[in-house]
């Protein structure tokens, strides 16, 4: 990258000294903050700011150079005295770096340090066209006025939400409890990107609370802006959203809206400055958002259910950009979330529908069938599907960024990227219709088909008919098809006409000129006498600069200049030309601009048309989405059957998968059943050796569950699933154990989250509670958390658990169920394969308690004598002094990796030890007691198990712990 580093230029020292005088001079910048300045074909970055870009961006230091500073200045330089410089290219990278992965905040000054562009997380406008990307998920910034209320703990958020990039701006109250669940599910559901809040920090009555939603914020991945609380008053709001809106609707706002998110809408406004830029109102919608429309989701779901990728910036994945382009789909490489797994869209429109419907599952069965309806028919229509995915939808650009670019700058070539989509509008309806036609689906797919799709469609080909044909009439059509040339018809505007008609005919001079010159020189014109459009000179002609000693010998050539590639000549005749072909050229282009102005500005006029049509189409472009990965999913997906909520609370899977686990290459995933049932057993407690395969167990019903809910089918061999508000997970802090105190806080306060969150149509996710703290206290934690949950709230709940003990729930509560890991060999169906190959693995997921040695399991499945296996068990149970047996396999902390290896020695011990037995005739033992056989038995193990000890063989060693 350093090799596209440019360099910074100043005409003299003075001028340089003096820039680094003035930057000392800016006041101080908010905490991440990158100070850039704009030098035109590049930019400067300087200080902490030059050693932040050198190491994230560069990934070296010798990228930094010394600031030239005058005596006063370096005394007065408490930052390192270097800068360091970006192309527009590195410029793009690294303001995604800044903006989107770490949250930073973005200012752009000019050379003279006057600020000319601002931007943070949740407002990237001003920077957008720099980045050169296309948006996949919408960048929402949300504004907060909290009202404590000290006397029953609870408190009202007065909530404003803007999205720049749709035009969106909405407002709602939340009540909320101490811990502020809600305003989580706001801001995952709308993936809000940057919060502002009222600065209360130094009120030591609201200090904690603040502090408590920082905290929220935070976790959501989202970053908290602090604003003063005078910014937060609600006065003069109604005005601004007029101006905003464009209509007078805002004046009853008031009415419909309280003071709190009044208040944090007039924060907004102003913090974004939306009234300043010309271009931005008037063009505002006002929308509406409930919560409860959609399923609530925690910080720890979003992670917890792998919904999107994960980078170690970026926990929620954040934007899943593409640089400018079409969008590949995201699965061009391994596929790590939901996200990429479903993503097959083809429109950019499509990719951001596709992320508002992971982070909004919908909770109305009615709406969810629906969608699961079209998904059948487009599963069905495969040649239908084919067609929209290959013919149509790669065709339909970003309607939201091109209306966008034409506000600003944009050309013809924009106007004519909106004419090829509208053209393909009542291609989409004929297909449609045509298969509509077909006899196969029922009437009342069709008809919501035909309501979904094909009449919001329909309905705008005859308005769209008249944007075509003012295009039709006003470009030149021919010259784009031909040549790839943006111009207006000519015949369209007389004084173009004549223009073109004058160029043409200087045009037919020049090359008499080209051809006479070459005949008078002797070159060819085709080959040696070249003649040039000049970026200086204008028409002229070029010669080798060998070739250019014939030039010399006469006098009527003008040499003009002299590069590698030749000598650049032209002649009195060709310079007067040229001056006025290019003096006419210019008016050409002038001309031309007025009436793109104008052919821009009546197509913009038809944005909320293209709008309407592009939503349509992202819509199709989802559920044709959900088609593909269901249809071709490495065994294909199925339609659940929906129960909803407050109705039969059930949900049973039959051979369930993990969606995005079985997609990994590396892995021959093994199907399991579930069922969670209200009242017989919602309550699900998992327990199994390390890397058993319980957390995936427990989130794939989580995924499943999401996936149905967003309207996709499932990864499912029959699939019955109850509709959930709400999928809260606790998942561990992992070996975390470093972190102590503090790690049990966390959990402590997620779950109560959870508790206070859930309601009895919730579905929750616990994952190793207690791990990051001492076994005595996290075990209490879980069992109290864990007999709150299937006790009194009463919704489904997957439990995975180290703790053994907590297994004895299920003895107190009838809707406990305990299940277990167990070891399950693969039959090889290969015949010719030695029976050795059988590959032992876990997963399997069965009811009952696991009885932590899976090394007895593995003697089950190699046939070993039941009577052995049975002594083996008891011995077993006697060190079953559950607490060492517990810790000894979390000791063992045996990878994957091991306990499969492991297994296989396993069995050919055990296989050995068989062997010896029936060698000996142990095992129809006729002249000594079965005690004194069964002992003969067991010593024979030891001799044999000690005979192959390894040194490193972790799993032998604790296999034999549990066996001997
Ligand atoms: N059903 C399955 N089929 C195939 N492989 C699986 C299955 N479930 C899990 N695995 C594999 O096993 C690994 C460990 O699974 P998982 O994390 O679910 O185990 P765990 O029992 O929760 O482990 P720990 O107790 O250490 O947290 C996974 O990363 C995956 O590679």
């Amino acid at each position: 990258m350093s090799s596209t580093r440019p360099e910074l230029k100043f005409s003299d020292v003075s001028e340089e000294r003096n820039f680094y005088k003035k930057y000392i001079a800016l006041p101080k910048k908010l905490l991440k903050t990158i100070r850039l300045v704009d030098k035109g074909e590049y930019y400067t970055v300087i200080g902490s700011d030059a050693v932040f870009v050198a190491d994230s961006v560069y990934h070296t230091q010798s990228v930094l150079k010394n600031c030239q500073l005058d005596p006063i200045t370096a005394k007065n330089f408490d930052e390192p005295a270097k800068y360091v410089t970006v192309s527009l290219q590195v410029l793009a990278t690294l303001l995604k770096l800044c903006l989107l992965d770490l949250g930073y905040k973005v200012e752009i000054y000019d050379k003279s340090w006057k600020l000319t562009k601002s931007a943070s997380p949740g407002n990237i406008e001003q920077v957008n066209e720099l980045m050169n990307l296309n948006i996949d998920s919408s960048i929402v910034i949300a504004s907060l006025k909290v009202q404590w209320n000290s006397q029953d703990g609870n408190c009202v958020i007065g909530i404003s939400f803007i999205d720049t990039t749709a035009y969106k701006v909405g407002m709602l109250d939340i009540v909320d409890n101490e811990v502020y669940s809600n305003l989580e599910s706001f801001l995952i559901q709308l993936g809000v990107k940057e919060c502002l809040v009222q600065d209360l920090t130094l009120n030591p009555n609201s200090n904690t609370e603040v502090q408590k939603v920082i905290n929220v914020i935070d976790r959501c991945g989202c970053v908290v802006t602090l604003l003063k609380n005078s910014e937060f008053s609600e006065k003069d709001v109604e005005l601004d959203l007029t101006k905003l809106l464009g209509n007078d609707l805002a004046l009853s706002l008031p009415q419909k809206y309280s003071k709190l998110s009044m208040g944090a809408c007039n924060a907004l406004i102003s913090y974004l400055q939306l009234l300043s830029e010309q271009d931005q109102v008037g063009k505002y919608e006002l929308v509406e958002h409930k919560l409860k429309e959609f399923m609530k989701l925690d910080a720890s779901a979003i992670k917890a259910l792998n919904l999107f990728p994960q980078g170690p910036q970026n926990p929620f994945g954040g934007n899943n950009l593409a640089v400018s382009g079409f969008t590949s789909g995201g699965n061009s490489g391994k596929i790590t979330s939901l996200f990429q797994l479903l993503n097959h869209c083809r429109t950019n429109a499509g990719v951001r529908l596709l992320n508002e419907w992971l982070k909004q599952p919908l909770t109305n069965i009615d709406q969810i069938t629906k969608r699961h309806d079209l998904v059948d028919y487009l599963i069905d229509q495969i040649e239908l599907r084919q067609m929209l995915t290959t013919d149509f939808l790669p065709m339909i650009p970003d309607i939201r960024r091109l209306t966008k670019k034409l506000n600003k700058r944009g050309g013809l070539e924009d106007v004519l990227k909106i004419y090829q989509f509208s053209k393909k509008i009542p291609e989409i309806v004929q297909i449609f219709n045509s298969f509509l036609e077909d006899e196969g689906p029922v009437e009342s797919v069709k008809e919501l088909v035909r309501s979904t799709w094909l009449a919001p469609l329909s309905q705008h080909v005859e308005p769209l008919s008249k944007f075509e044909e003012m295009v039709e009439t006003t470009v030149d059509l021919d010259a784009y098809e031909e040549n790839n040339e943006f111009m207006i018809k000519i015949e369209f505007n007389e004084e173009l006409a004549k223009i073109r008609g004058n160029l043409d005919a200087l045009r037919e001079e020049i090359h008499t000129i080209h051809l006479d010159s070459a005949e008078d020189l002797g070159f060819d014109p085709d080959k040696k006498l070249k003649l040039e459009n000049h970026h200086l000179h204008g028409w002229c002609m070029r010669l080798t600069r060998n070739d250019a000693k014939e030039l010399r010998k006469h006098k009527k050539y003008i040499e003009l200049s002299t590069v590698k590639a030749g000598i650049f000549f032209s002649t009195k005749q060709l310079k007067s030309i040229a001056n006025e072909t290019n003096i006419l050229q210019k008016e050409y282009d002038k001309q031309q601009a007025a009436l793109v102005r104008e052919i821009i500005s009546i197509t913009l006029t038809y944005t909320p048309v293209f709008e309407k049509l592009s939503l349509v189409l992202a819509h199709l472009d989802v559920i044709s989405s959900f088609a593909h990965t269901s249809s071709y999913a490495p065994i294909p997906y199925i339609r659940p059957k929906l129960h909803p909520m407050n109705s039969e609370r059930r949900t049973h899977l039959v051979s369930s998968r993990h969606p995005v686990l079985e997609m990994q290459d590396d892995i021959s995933f093994i199907s399991n059943d579930v069922t969670l049932e209200s009242g017989k057993g919602d309550f699900l407690i998992i327990t199994g050796p390390n890397m058993g395969g319980k957390s995936t167990y427990i989130r794939q019903v989580g995924v499943i569950s999401l996936m149905a809910q967003i309207g996709c089918f499932v990864p499912c061999e029959e699939a019955e699933i109850a509709i959930v508000d709400a999928i809260l997970c606790r998942v561990g802090a992992g070996d975390s154990q470093l972190k102590g105190v503090s790690t049990f806080m966390v959990e402590i306060l997620e779950t109560a989250s959870i508790l206070k969150n859930a309601s009895k149509n919730s579905l929750i996710i616990v994952d190793e509670l207690g791990r990051g703290t001492s076994t005595y206290d996290g075990f209490g934690l879980a069992w109290a958390i864990a007999e709150h949950i299937a006790g009194k709230i009463g919704c489904f709940a997957l439990f995975a658990t180290h703790f053994h003990e907590l297994t004895e729930l299920s003895e107190k509560l009838p809707n406990v169920k305990n299940m277990h890991v167990v070891a399950h060999i693969e039959k090889d169906t290969n015949e010719q394969k030695h029976d050795d190959e059988d590959i032992t693995l876990l997963y399997k997921v069965e009811p009952g308690i696991s009885d932590q040695s899976f090394g007895i399991h593995v003697a089950e499945v190699v046939q070993f004598p039941e009577k052995i296996v049975k002594m083996a068990k008891r011995k077993a149970n006697e060190l079953d002094d559950l607490k060492t047996s517990n810790e000894n396999l979390k000791k063992a902390k045996l990878s994957l990796q091991e306990v499969n290896e492991g297994n296989i020695r396993l069995k050919a011990l055990l296989e050995q030890w068989i062997r010896r037995v029936k060698e000996e005739g142990l095992d129809t033992p006729s002249n000594i007691s079965e005690e004194a056989s069964q002992h003969k038995i067991q010593e024979l193990l030891r001799a044999i198990a000690n005979e192959s000890e390894n040194e490193n063989d972790n799993y032998l060693k604790y296999i034999k712990t549990l066996l001997l």
